[in-house]
């Protein structure tokens, strides 16, 4: 597929213009066809893996299907030619042979069926198998590509055509099998014609010639229309979500959002069906002239057999034969170059699940990654970190340099948007710095393995997931491969407060939480960060970082969950994120943040006495209490 003609940049949200804009350059060559059928070689070798009992016998069912028409064709021949002779005999000779022929003809019939049943049945089978597999693949590949894969629009474009193939692949499975089938089917047949006048395949090829290109043209311009339009489809499902969604049900009655939603989704939904329907309406028109030049030929030959049957070239079995496999091949040969048209259609869709496949991360860990240091000795030191998010210009943090000590508890502060929550994340590795390095114990974070990593870190973010799963698994997911181990869940909910919480719930660590889901119950803030808080303490992690893990709870609450995390992460290091100075100022040293970079650092204390940007926020705060 060339590049120039498949787009790989998504467009700009919304709009009739840029979809028209689009519209032009996502036209779909001749070339591109040839070339996506390349990819079917991949798909066959996954939809095999998938199934290759049911891949095996789906074929061979196809092989026996193929030869069955002209097999009857003949045998109808035969019976015909057999009667007329009998006729003419008077009625007097053997008819074993007749009914012979009359009951392989009814045993061809019935095999046909059942094969019939057989393979569309192999065929669902298959295609469901296949469909999962694939979803399960995408799921797999999802959790290897990085953060800032997700947050491009780009991407979830490539996303979210992938993820449709998951479903319509069956499509092509049955269009590849039945168009190899109908291929031996034709040559089976074109082979009957052939012996009685080659030029008859040649008018079968000029009969179905016409619609032929009707179709693919039109193939052609649903295709581009449907690529084009595919981050309008996209925020056709995130309306369809937000308004019908326990999550967003609360906001869109209070702000009276349903009429704004369901015209936003009924407008940008008529506009795609207008365009659709423009196609079909015109796809309809020209596609019956097409046929009935189609047709014309057909009858142009049929005239030719007829009139040798009377003049008595052909027998009358011979009549029957030729114009029965005339329509047949006419019919098969119209469907395998009409399928052959969405074939390699849905061949350049197979393109768009190939490529989101094709994605890699960047952040991955060093082919021979160095042991983990276990207990970190020297802690993590930034040494002139800088970081930019994609298609931003602002650095988001920029010159950052200092060391966080192991068992040190480090609190950062400052405005919003000062880079806090990035600090977290560069930590973490859900990106790589753009400028300068993060070491732990002297080295690259980036010469440890990522897992390592990771399982070393425990953070709760402030939009942590509120999973509508069970109270218990909602704390394991802290550590997801202890979450039979229930003894381990209970006392990270004791230490996190969460168990009070779960002692009130009629299911227990069973509960199922969230409304949407039968016998569901709903947690209040602060209830719900307790049970998240508790997956800090589900990890063995050596930091443990909390951004704004407290924000919902009462005072009371917040003060005895920070009492605690103290005692409780003693020998551990810690980056807490908070707004609270009560809570901040139980830290051993406090970083403030401005712009993305850092301007104080050091102990409550020391900053207060500093008089400087630490010492203003905490007065401001202090003055809101009196
Ligand atoms: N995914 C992102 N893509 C682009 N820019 C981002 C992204 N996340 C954050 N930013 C920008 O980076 C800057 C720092 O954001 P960050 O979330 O680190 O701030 P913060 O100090 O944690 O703020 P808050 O106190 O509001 O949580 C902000 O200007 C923000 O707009």
């Amino acid at each position: 597929m060339t590049p120039t003609t498949i787009r790989t940049q998504g467009p700009p949200k919304g709009g009739r213009a840029a979809a028209q804009k689009e519209e032009q350059t996502d036209q779909v060559s001749w070339r591109d066809r040839f070339a996506a059928l390349g990819n079917l070689p991949a798909f066959f070798r996954l939809v095999w893996e998938t199934s290759p009992g049911l891949f095996l016998g789906d074929a061979l069912l196809r092989l026996v299907q193929a030869a069955i028409p002209a097999a009857s064709l003949y045998i109808g021949k035969l019976i015909i030619d057999q009667v007329v002779s009998l006729t003419k005999a008077g009625g007097l000779t053997d008819t074993t042979l007749l009914w012979q022929l009359v009951a392989a003809e009814f045993a061809l019939a019935i095999l046909s069926t059942a094969i019939g049943r057989a393979i569309s049945l192999m065929d669902g089978l298959l295609g469901d198998k296949f469909a999962n597999a694939t979803s399960i693949r995408l799921m797999e590949h999802a959790a290897e590509l990085d953060l800032e894969q997700f947050e491009d629009a780009t991407f979830y474009d490539k996303l979210e055509r992938a993820r449709r193939q998951t479903t319509g692949r069956t499509v092509l499975l049955t269009g590849v099998f039945g168009q190899v089938q109908q291929l031996i089917s034709v040559g089976f047949l074109a082979a009957g014609l052939a012996v009685y006048n080659p030029w008859l395949l040649l008018l079968i090829a000029v009969a179905v010639t016409p619609s032929f290109i009707g179709d693919n043209y039109f193939n052609k311009k649903s295709y581009s229309l449907s690529r084009s339009w595919t981050p309008e489809r996209r925020e056709l499902d995130y309306l369809r979500y937000v308004g019908a969604s326990d999550e967003t049900a609360k906001e869109v009655k209070i702000f009276g959002l349903s009429g704004f939603l369901v015209d936003r989704f009924r407008t940008l939904s008529n506009e795609y069906l207008g365009k659709n329907q423009a196609i079909a309406v015109s796809r309809a028109g020209w596609g019956t002239l097409l046929t009935v030049l189609g047709t014309a030929g057909y009858y142009g030959a049929y005239v030719w057999i007829v009139r040798r049957a009377v003049t008595g070239g052909i027998s009358l079995g011979d009549l029957t034969f030729l114009a029965g496999s005339f329509r047949q091949v006419r019919g098969s040969l119209e469907g395998i170059l009409l399928q052959f048209s969405s074939l390699t259609q849905e061949a350049i869709y197979l393109q768009d699940l190939f490529d989101y496949f094709a994605i890699k991360p960047l952040i991955h860990s060093p082919r021979t990654p160095l042991p983990f240091p276990r207990p970190v000795r020297e802690g993590f030191t930034f040494e002139n970190v800088g970081f930019k998010y994609t298609n931003s210009e602002r650095w988001a943090l920029r010159g950052l340099s200092f060391t966080l000590k192991p068992g040190e508890k480090l609190a950062l502060v400052g405005e919003n948007g000062a880079g806090k929550t990035t600090l977290v994340k560069l930590l973490a590795r859900l990106y790589d710095p753009a400028e300068g390095r993060i070491l732990l114990d002297g080295h690259d974070i980036r010469d440890y393995s990522l897992d390592d990593l990771r399982r070393n870190i425990g953070v709760i973010f402030q939009d942590y997931i509120r999973f509508k799963m069970s109270a218990g698994t909602n704390i394991a997911v802290g550590d997801i491969d202890e979450r039979t181990n229930q003894p381990r869940i209970e006392n990270s909910a004791q230490r996190s407060l969460a168990d009070t919480v779960i002692a009130k719930l009629p299911d227990g660590y069973q509960q199922q939480l969230g409304k949407s889901f039968n016998k569901g119950v709903e947690l209040s803030g602060g209830e719900w960060q307790k049970v998240a808080l508790g997956r800090a303490y589900m990890r063995d992690a050596q930091l443990i970082i909390l951004d704004e893990p407290t924000a919902a709870l009462d005072a009371r609450a917040e003060y005895e969950v920070f009492q605690r995390f103290n005692a409780l992460t003693e020998g551990k290091s810690s980056v807490i994120i908070s707004h609270r100075f009560s809570t901040v100022r139980m830290a051993n040293r406090i970083l403030v943040l401005e712009g993305g970079r850092l301007v104080e650092i050091g102990s409550h204390e020391e900053l207060l006495a500093q008089n400087g940007r630490y010492a203003e926020l905490f007065a401001l705060q202090a003055r809101g209490y009196q």
